[in-house]
């Protein structure tokens, strides 16, 4: 294939969003994740470059109610479903192949997760894989595109909202020095998108302080580290300050999911 792979880790309908817990009952927590896995894996599977979704998950059947899926492998949306999840992203349908992989038990984690996502691409023919949050309400189709052309050649890099970070490229010019990408959260501490090749010694390393780690295995790797910086890509929803930082329509949209405000 030789494309791209975006890989969605999501854990479960039940132990996200923790941070959000003292707000929001357990009902409103699963409904938010599934609106927002909705729209994370509608915008990927909408955005062009982007060739296959694969959604890891510890939750298959939320994962696959969330998403309006028929099956653990399913092309296009399926029918409206039971159970009060959100069936509908505002933005986007869900275009294109999604595959929903579990996680394996003894592979426990976000990295562990990314990982598993990692050799399902690298199994596709993929060359460079997206790994996405799950909770992004700004994504949108042109942030998706921005972070993938960020990894272009250099006299093509460089758009709006990316900057090349100092250190070696160790390699020699013959060598394929596809940058890895960091788009970073709203503190410019983690990472919310990360593109990387497929194939590559390359350790996820996600978590506090992220985007210096990943940053740094780029380098130890031998690989340019590209930072993007956008509205749309640094915007995660963990906490009610983030909540309290989207612009009116996100948070209206989030409200009616939720079925709150939270204070
Ligand atoms: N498959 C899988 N996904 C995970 C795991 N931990 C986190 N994620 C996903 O990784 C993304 C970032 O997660 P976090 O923001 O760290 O965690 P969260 O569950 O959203 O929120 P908190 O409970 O507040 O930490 C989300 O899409 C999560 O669903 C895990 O152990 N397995
Ligand atoms: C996991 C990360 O962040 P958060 O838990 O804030 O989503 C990260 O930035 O690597």
């Amino acid at each position: 294939m030789g494309g791209t792979v975006a890989v969605v880790p999501l854990r479960d309908g039940v132990s996200g969003k923790s941070r959000l817990a003292t707000a929001l009952a357990p009902p409103a927590r699963r409904r938010l994740v599934a609106a927002l896995a909705r729209h994370v894996v509608g915008v990927l599977g909408a955005a062009p470059g982007v060739d296959r979704v694969v959604v890891v998950t510890a939750d298959v059947p939320f994962t696959t109610e969330a998403l309006g899926l028929d099956g653990d492998q399913v092309g296009s949306t399926g029918s409206e479903r039971q159970s009060g999840l959100p069936t509908r992203s505002r933005t986007a349908d869900l275009i294109g192949p999604v595959a929903v992989v579990a996680q394996p038990r003894e592979r426990p984690g976000l990295d562990g997760a990314v990982d598993v996502g990692r050799e399902r691409a690298v199994a596709l023919g993929a060359a460079r894989v997206l790994v996405a949050h799950a909770d992004l309400p700004l994504l949108s189709p042109d942030d998706v595109a921005a972070v993938l052309a960020a990894a272009s050649p250099p006299d093509r890099r460089g758009g709006p909202g990316s900057e090349r970070q100092p250190g070696p490229p160790t390699r020699s010019r013959t060598a394929d020095l596809t940058p890895v990408v960091v788009a970073t959260d709203r503190h410019g501490s983690g990472t919310n998108l990360l593109l990387v090749p497929a194939v590559s010694p390359f350790r996820f390393r996600f978590g506090t302080g992220s985007r210096a780690a990943h940053l740094a295995e780029a380098a130890r790797v031998g690989l340019p580290g590209v930072v993007v910086r956008r509205p749309g890509t640094a915007a995660d929803l963990d906490t009610i300050d983030d909540w309290g930082e989207l612009p009116p329509a996100a948070r209206s949209w989030l409200d009616g999911v939720t079925g709150r405000a939270p204070a």
